[in-house]
């Protein structure tokens, strides 16, 4: 079973349930499984999210941090304001300058220019004190008006094709048909089909293109399947609620400070924190991820749930329900060796000086796929340490080497892996690639591989060992001081009364267990419990 964890669940009885919160019963929000496949270029692309006018000036409007929260009503823009990246971006904001459009903005959805730069350039020059080699840059920029329309069901907006196998993706070509019409009758009806990724090739490729590519299938897959009909639905669930619980109990603006409350998603996948920002009450969010396929449905889910009507001229806004209330844009990029002004700069000039420092940055179930080499953990640290401000929590969630060395030292294996190691159950397994170690301790503790797959959603992906005191050591190293660290069950079981009225019901219903209480049971519990969650917090003042 689970590394840690204490076994007293919350019964349905310890509390009474309050009404589901309004900012997360509408959209489903899925747990840290959000994926999709076959990518793209190693470059970045972004999404500019506008606010309902088909001009370029108001796109950039959009992102005026200073002027859309009801709080801040009446307190003059900064456009200079400081920045943690420097005096890299330029001294005025060019989104100030509302520029006239240019005819590369004017094909909305239709398939991006794309526009490769080649390290050596002046944009990576630009940047390149804060990664040690040149990188090669390429973006996808598109624009699109935001999304008026509204829809009855999320099954109504979904769209797409499957992604072909190896598809190195036609980025946000499906943008332009996001609101096709669909018989989502005949959809809810349909079977569940679980997902399989198909990688050719598996042993040639390394891990961004497997990883991207798998993602990018994910993404293509769970959107035409009913994601109450997934096989792993409460560990969904479950996985969702413990980042409720991270982000409301960690991620806070700024006390005092009149600065918006922001967050910065690392490796974001599909968006499916978004719900979880609102609930949170955050006024913007960034989310960048590798897989293309994922970051453009991560689009679609805001644009979709973005407030409708704006209001008039200065009054404050309406609480829709159904609604986002934050900014968002999001990009897509190798979080992992390309600095955030490198990913975001090109496609949103100015956001650097105007948005960083953030309040948290969030990176849930992806820091294993940076522990290939200590280079790539030191360019993801810098990006988080780089974007916080002195006292922001960076957050997130991953495989708890704890976990790992126990399931080792007592060699608890499974039957039947050949001439590898593996653990795990009916729901999930971890196979070593290597010879794990006797005393479950790996040396160094980089590049420690093993292949992970969870039923549903991740299919016998790589992924490295995070020891976490290394990631300890490494968080010091770049000023930020752990917080709290916990196991996934334990996190469950201390904060869910806390929680247990505030989260949709659908949510809580969503987590029953067959004795009545809520939580995780059985191969379930052994699974969610691989996972721990932590914070850290940056220094200074
Ligand atoms: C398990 S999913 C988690 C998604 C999201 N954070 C959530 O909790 O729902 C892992 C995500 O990490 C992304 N990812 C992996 N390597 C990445 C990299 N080098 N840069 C950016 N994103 C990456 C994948 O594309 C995928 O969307």
């Amino acid at each position: 079973m689970s590394g840690s964890n204490s076994d007293s669940e919350f019964g349905s009885s310890e509390l009474k349930k309050e009404p589901a919160n309004s900012a997360t019963s509408s959209l489903p929000v899925r747990p840290g499984s959000n994926k999709g496949g076959g990518g793209s270029n190693n470059g970045t692309s972004a999404i500019r999210v506008t606010s309902g006018s088909s001009s370029l000036s108001s796109s950039y409007d959009s992102y005026r941090p200073r002027s859309r929260s009801s709080r801040r009503e009446g307190k003059p823009e900064v456009p200079g304001a400081t920045s943690v990246y420097g005096n890299e971006a330029q001294e005025v904001p060019s989104w100030v300058k509302k520029e006239k459009p240019v005819d590369k903005y004017d094909k909305y959805g239709a398939r991006p220019t794309v526009n490769s730069r080649v390290g050596g350039g002046e944009e990576s020059e630009r940047y390149s004190k804060y990664i040690s080699r040149s990188s090669t840059t390429s973006t996808n920029r598109v624009k699109r008006p935001y999304e008026e329309e509204e829809y009855n069901s999320e099954e109504e907006r979904r769209y797409g094709s499957e992604a072909p196998e190896n598809s190195e993706a036609a980025p946000y070509s499906n943008l332009d048909v996001v609101n096709q019409a669909h018989d989502h009758l005949a959809h809810q009806n349909r079977e569940y089909s679980t997902f399989r990724s198909h990688i050719n090739n598996r042993e040639e490729r390394d891990i961004n293109s497997i990883v991207r590519t798998h993602y990018n299938q994910r993404a293509h897959h769970s959107k035409k399947q009913l994601r109450k009909n997934s096989p792993i639905i409460k560990m969904r669930n479950f996985n969702n609620a413990i980042k409720y619980i991270l982000l409301g109990n960690f991620a806070k603006r700024e006390e005092g400070s009149d600065k918006p409350f922001t967050i910065l998603d690392l490796c974001c996948g599909k968006g499916g924190d978004l719900n979880k920002c609102q609930f949170i009450n955050i006024e913007q969010y960034i989310g960048i991820d590798i897989s293309d396929v994922s970051v453009k449905e991560a689009f679609a889910r805001y644009s979709q749930r973005r407030v409708r009507f704006r209001p008039a001229h200065n009054q404050a806004p309406k609480r829709d329900d159904l609604r986002f209330h934050f900014e968002a844009c999001f990009a897509t990029g190798d979080c992992f060796t390309k600095t955030v002004p490198e990913m975001l700069e090109p496609n949103f000039p100015g956001i650097i000086d105007k948005t960083f420092p953030v309040d948290t940055v969030s990176v849930q179930f992806a820091l294993h796929y940076a522990f290939e080499t200590e280079e790539k953990v030191r360019t993801f640290l810098t990006n988080v340490s780089r974007s916080l401000r002195p006292g922001g929590t960076f957050i997130g969630t991953i495989p708890s080497s704890d976990f790992i060395r126990k399931k080792i030292v007592t060699k608890s294996y499974l039957p039947n892996a050949g001439d590898k190691k593996r653990f795990g159950n009916s729901l999930y397994s971890v196979t070593f690639d290597k010879e794990p170690p006797e005393d479950g301790v790996f040396r160094p503790p980089f590049g420690n591989k093993y292949n992970y797959s969870l039923k549903d959603a991740i299919d016998d992906v790589p992924e490295y060992v995070v020891p976490f005191e290394t990631l300890r050591a490494l968080c010091e190293d770049y000023g930020m001081e752990l917080k709290y660290k916990k196991n996934f069950v334990d996190i469950f079981n201390q904060e869910i009364p806390k929680y247990f009225t505030r989260l949709s019901k659908n949510l809580i219903e969503g987590m029953k267990r067959s004795d009545g209480k809520y939580g995780a049971e059985g191969e379930e519990k052994e699974a969610v419990g691989f996972y721990i969650g932590f914070v850290f917090e940056k220094l200074g003042s």
